[in-house]
């Protein structure tokens, strides 16, 4: 196996090129792809090449750019006669590629704002198009980045706060789900950055009275991305971790709360931290299908705990981007299903003697059965502790139990 570095997204500035770490291949190989159309990008976003909400509006962008910038430079002028309103078709098709994300619709739709304000809808794309384009994109790319740093900085304030707040003291663990890394963004991550964050300045040696030991993501679907991805990028960071299956939650959060000891392990999941790919107005957040159910798992045991200190907390991380306060409520998102054959069979090499052979796919359920394969739920605000974005203060909810989740 081959490691070349956390970095989904490959965006040459000078040469304006653009190339993908193909995630389906991920963990056994680290390939680059070329993105050079925005044609590409639909393929690659759709099939889960790049995944991950802040990454596929990166992806999204970017390629309008490569396509843009490709177009500009063609030899056969007879080709030259895209208009703006061409353009905003294409984008708009991009935009239905993955619905569920909301960076994605959010950026591409900046871009159209763009185009609409400055141009009229005949004109013809020319350089002055590629280079505001290019600015936003990049911007996109670079604010991203940098937020997903203060990001970390609040949740690591957000977990000590309510540890002595608690009282804890001790070693605890974190539960995560869903794909919230480097890969799923431009660098460092949403959840796992938080998670990284936790693990560089709250570890034993920092001799805090409570530190990060040990943290569990959950193997989930689709194509498993918490044993392919979380579980790569865990491992590339030397953080401590013990992959479970989804359905394995509530019995690891059980033995750990009643001191017994899991594989040598004990420290009480203290905090379940994920992702999100649409968070609206009140706060419920669509998320990784397996999501919701461990905001009821986390809900259940607070119930059943006497000792403040025991209390797990419910979080959800992302940047502002992800947040979409022209919807009001869960029940208006609109929920992506994949299709049937990536739950009745998987994909992956053949692993023999040490060896990694040919990529195969196995079948693993009865052939040509009923399926149903939503690939987000969406968790009620109800169920959340606090929404952590870039900005600062942490979202919590008011006493009537409402986030207000306007730009602070
Ligand atoms: C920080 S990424 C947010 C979100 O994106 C992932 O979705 P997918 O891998 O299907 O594109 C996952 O749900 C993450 O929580």
């Amino acid at each position: 196996m081959t490691t070349t570095g956390l970095q989904a997204i490959k965006f040459d500035k000078e040469n304006i090129t653009l190339e993908i770490l193909d995630q389906l291949l991920l963990p056994y190989s680290t390939t680059y792809i070329p993105i050079e159309s925005i044609n590409d990008a639909f393929e690659a976003i759709k099939s889960m090449k790049v995944r991950g909400a802040p990454a596929i509006a990166i992806v999204g962008v970017f390629s309008v750019v490569v396509d843009t910038h490709r177009y500009l430079n063609s030899k056969e002028e007879s080709l030259r006669d895209k208009s703006i309103q061409d353009l905003i078709s294409s984008i708009d098709y991009l935009i239905t590629s993955r619905p569920t994300a909301v960076n994605l619709s959010n950026a591409l739709n900046d871009i159209k704002s763009i185009l609409t304000k400055s141009y009229k809808a005949q004109t013809l794309v020319n350089k002055s198009v590629l280079n505001d384009i290019y600015d936003y994109s990049v911007a996109l790319y670079e604010d991203d980045l940098s937020n997903n740093f203060k990001l970390g900085d609040n949740g690591l304030n957000y977990i000590t706060e309510t540890l002595k707040s608690q009282n804890f003291k001790g070693p605890f663990s974190i539960m995560t789900i869903c794909n919230t890394g480097s890969l799923a963004t431009s660098g460092h991550g949403t959840a796992l950055g938080i998670i990284r964050t936790v693990h560089e300045k709250l570890s034993k040696s920092c001799g805090q009275d409570f530190w990060l030991d040990h943290v569990y993501p959950l193997e989930t679907r689709p194509y498993n991305q918490g044993a392919k991805l979380t579980t790569f990028e865990l491992d590339y960071e030397k953080i401590p971790f013990t992959l479970i299956c989804d359905n394995m939650a509530s019995s690891l959060i059980s033995s750990l709360a009643k001191e017994k000891v899991v594989k040598n392990l004990s420290a009480p999941v203290k905090f379940i931290i994920v992702g999100a790919d649409r968070i609206v107005e009140n706060g419920d957040t669509a998320n990784k299908i397996g999501t919701f159910q461990l905001s009821v798992i986390a809900n259940a045991f607070n119930h059943a705990f006497q000792d403040e200190s025991k209390k797990i907390k419910f979080i959800v991380a992302a940047p502002r981007t992800t947040i979409d306060l022209k919807t009001k409520t869960g029940d208006d998102i609109i929920i992506e299903e994949r299709p049937p054959n990536e739950l009745t069979t998987l994909k992956g090499p053949i692993l023999s003697n040490n060896s990694i052979g040919d990529k195969v796919t196995v079948g693993i359920s009865t052939p040509n059965i009923s399926v149903w394969n939503p690939s987000f739920d969406v968790t009620p605000h109800n169920l959340i502790d606090s929404i952590v974005t870039e900005e600062l203060p942490v979202h919590t909810k008011n006493p009537k139990g409402e986030f207000d989740l306007s730009s602070n």
